[in-house]
């Protein structure tokens, strides 16, 4: 997408924002989502680190919120968040990744999961049966999740990818994970008893009181904005939870 922050990104997650616009498009019936007091576009700098966020945000029959964030740190850090909240009628996993770094130094984070919101942490048979069928992807720098990282599935993707052909790689299965979600999600039926309803609440409300707690994110934001309003960016636009 021309004159978007991401084509003065690192060339990964240009790609990859092509990618995620191309599979919802392909896939999902979009409609535009208004964002709050026109958190589109933001710039902001404090303790002179400006910080620039492009946000792009639908909603779908199934899904409440489909957001990507583009960000980028005047000292060159750049950053794409992507995270699709399913509406509580459908039991569907959630899909996040994150894609960190410069444009010098490579990205030093990239990650990308369906993870489970069931309170025993499984996947849908469905997910499970497909995801368990790829071959297993080699990286030669995988990383360790954080303590708040046990949201996560068994088939999460969290590397330091160390060469062209490992970004290609990792490309390539975010790809087959957005795919396959959006294929299973399209011809997902909704759920009726508000005990699973509350169930999936509950599940979602887990998922982003853990991302919440994710401090690499909070000081970037703080940096540039302040702790309020970092702590209000991260409980309203980034993991926002129906209550
Ligand atoms: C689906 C997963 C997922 C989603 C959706 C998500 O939002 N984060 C997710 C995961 C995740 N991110 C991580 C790290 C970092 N995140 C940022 C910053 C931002 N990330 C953003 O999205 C935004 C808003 C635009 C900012 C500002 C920085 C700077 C780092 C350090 C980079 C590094 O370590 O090399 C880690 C490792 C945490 C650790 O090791 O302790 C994990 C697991």
């Amino acid at each position: 997408m021309e004159g978007s922050l991401r084509s003065r990104q690192h060339p990964l997650i240009c790609r990859l924002a092509d990618t995620i616009e191309d599979v919802w498009r392909q896939n999902l019936d979009l409609s535009p989502y208004s964002v709050p007091e026109d958190l589109g576009y933001i710039e902001g700098s404090l303790e002179g680190e400006r910080l620039t966020i492009e946000n792009h945000c639908y909603q779908t029959p199934q899904f409440r919120k489909l957001h990507l964030e583009l960000a980028q740190v005047s000292n060159g850090l750049d950053i794409l968040h992507c995270v699709m909240f399913p509406k509580p009628e459908f039991a569907l996993p959630i899909f996040g990744t994150d894609l960190v770094g410069t444009l010098r130094g490579g990205i030093s984070a990239a990650i990308a999961d369906l993870s489970p919101i069931r309170s025993d942490r499984t996947l849908p048979d469905r997910y499970q049966q497909e995801l368990a069928a790829l071959t297993k992807p080699q990286f030669s720098q995988p990383r360790d999740l954080p303590e708040w990282g046990n949201i996560f599935s068994d088939f999460c993707l969290f590397v330091r990818p160390a060469s062209d052909q490992e970004e290609d790689q990792f490309l390539d299965r975010v790809r087959t994970f957005l795919t396959l979600h959006c294929q299973i999600a399209s011809s997902a039926t909704p759920l009726t008893t508000p005990l699973d309803i509350h169930d999936v609440l509950v599940g979602q409300q887990n998922y982003c009181t853990k991302q919440q707690q994710n401090d690499k994110t909070r000081r970037v934001l703080e940096k540039a904005f302040g702790s309020e309003w970092a702590d209000r960016y991260m409980n309203t636009m980034l993991f926002d939870y129906v209550a």
